[in-house]
């Protein structure tokens, strides 16, 4: 069984896709936890009706970034997680798990990277008014929304868009792209064959 915990901060529309893709190709691939910044967020519903188990503490809780993380890092090495799969998760990544878990941290950014960085690049890339933006899914590194890139796939945005209907291809292109990506980075592990069906 291949073991991964899922980072998220909101609402989980991408934890819920990769565990139906998951449960759906009946892959050997278990989410271990939920790992959550901010304990009120909707995902630790989602993961709760699918008991899936959650951690979920805020940074204010803890002596700063490095204690955070080192407590998050104690319970992903305890759960045996191979991968770790942000999914929505607004925390910079530090040290502390770059190094415990280097070439084995992914991400998902609602932009065609390396445009439009950050915590808002669906409204940057409207705002910004270009005619094709998209998803791209990524390994983590020390910077944000730089590290070498696993897939994109454009997403267009038509006359007729607002930022709300951009954003609803955006999860759409999402929610099938970073399963697909799970996979591929799995393979490429040497985690995942092609007799699993991944
Ligand atoms: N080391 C990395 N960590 C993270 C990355 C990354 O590429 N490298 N990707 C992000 C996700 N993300 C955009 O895709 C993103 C999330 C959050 C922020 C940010 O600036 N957040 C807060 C708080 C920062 C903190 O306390 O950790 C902020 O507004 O200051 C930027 C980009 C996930 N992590
Ligand atoms: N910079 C990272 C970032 O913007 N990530 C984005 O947060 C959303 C989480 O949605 P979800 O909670 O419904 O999965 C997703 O659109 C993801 O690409």
């Amino acid at each position: 069984m291949i073991k991964i915990a899922v980072f998220a901060s909101g609402t989980g529309t991408n934890f819920v896709a990769l565990y139906d893709h998951i449960k759906q190709a009946q892959l050997p691939i278990e989410i271990t936890r939920v790992i959550c910044d901010q304990p009120k967020a909707a995902v630790l519903d989602r993961a709760r009706e699918r008991q899936i188990p959650i951690w979920t503490h805020r940074l204010k809780e803890f002596e700063g970034k490095e204690a955070y993380e080192q407590a998050i890092l104690t319970q992903v090495q305890a759960d045996n997680a191979q991968l770790l799969v942000l999914a929505g998760y607004m925390r910079i990544v530090t040290q502390v798990l770059l190094n415990a878990y280097a070439g084995k941290i992914i991400n998902i950014h609602p932009a065609l990277l390396p445009s439009f960085p950050g915590r808002h690049g669906i409204e940057d890339a409207f705002d910004y008014g270009v005619k094709v933006t998209g998803v791209t899914v990524h390994y983590v590194d020390s910077g944000v929304d730089s590290g070498p890139v696993i897939a994109q796939q454009p997403v267009a945005i038509l006359p007729e868009d607002s930022v709300e209907s951009l954003a609803m291809k955006i999860h759409d292109v999402e929610h099938e792209l970073y399963f697909e990506s799970l996979c591929q980075v799995l393979r490429d592990q040497g985690l995942l064959t092609v007799q699993d069906n991944g």
